[in-house]
């Protein structure tokens, strides 16, 4: 097994991880250990398993409010394992329809003692939640105009979305004028996060829903 570089960018880490740093050292251990062989992880992300998946993924835990956010298509958990494990203080429900990822999930979660966070097996324009949500999160999902069905949805009136997307963020956002207008989607805007780091820069796209 190559061991993933866990001392990168250590300030970053500390500010955004704090005292559940070593919760996040040990998920990506445990990841870095098991995620080739569920089909989690492709064998050449391993050793960069810290800087280009757990803190990118961390980037966005301060976007996030105390309330109920959803993650839709965890797969290995990312970002939302890696945002229960920042944001002890806000409850995460994770949605993802296929079975072996939904049980490493569920096995992280117990592993890792993340009370906050729940795991439902659905695809998100199927799953039945006992309350709307107040944020969405997804990464590397789909494309926004495909992402909008599946997240807007699920957000109460006024919720938030959270979208992890690479640099063709604006390009994303010109291609889904029309389910924009559909959904109500307002303020929709681009954060660009992690400028300076050596943690994958991601551009967020944020918006708020109307019911
Ligand atoms: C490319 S993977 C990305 C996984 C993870 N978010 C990451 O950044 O590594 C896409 C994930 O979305 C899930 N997915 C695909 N369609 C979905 C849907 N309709 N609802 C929820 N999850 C979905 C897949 O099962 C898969 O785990």
């Amino acid at each position: 097994m190559t061991e993933p570089v866990l001392e990168a960018e250590p300030e970053f880490a500390e500010a955004v991880l704090g005292d559940r740093l070593d919760v996040a050292r040990q998920f990506t251990s445990n990841l870095a250990k098991y995620g080739e062989e569920l089909g989690l992880i492709g064998p050449l992300e391993l050793p960069r398993l810290w800087t280009r998946h757990v803190l990118n993924s961390a980037l966005v835990a301060p976007l996030l409010r105390p309330g109920v956010v959803g993650d839709i298509g965890s797969g290995a958990g990312l970002p939302g394992i890696v945002l229960g494990i920042a944001r002890p203080d806000v409850q995460f429900v994770l949605i993802e329809p296929m079975e072996r990822r939904v049980a490493w999930l569920n096995d992280q979660v117990r592993a890792l003692g993340l009370d906050n966070v729940s795991v439902v097996r659905a695809r998100a324009e199927e799953v039945l939640l006992t309350e709307p949500l107040d944020q969405v999160t997804a990464r590397a999902v789909s494309a926004f105009r495909k992402l909008l069905p599946l997240t807007a949805p699920l957000l109460r009136d006024g919720g938030e979305l959270v979208l992890m997307k690479g640099a063709n963020a604006e390009a994303e956002i010109a291609a889904a004028a029309k389910e924009i207008r559909r959904f109500k989607v307002s303020n929709v805007r681009v954060e660009v996060l992690g400028e300076g780091l050596t943690v994958d820069t991601t551009r967020v796209i944020l918006g708020t829903v109307r019911a």
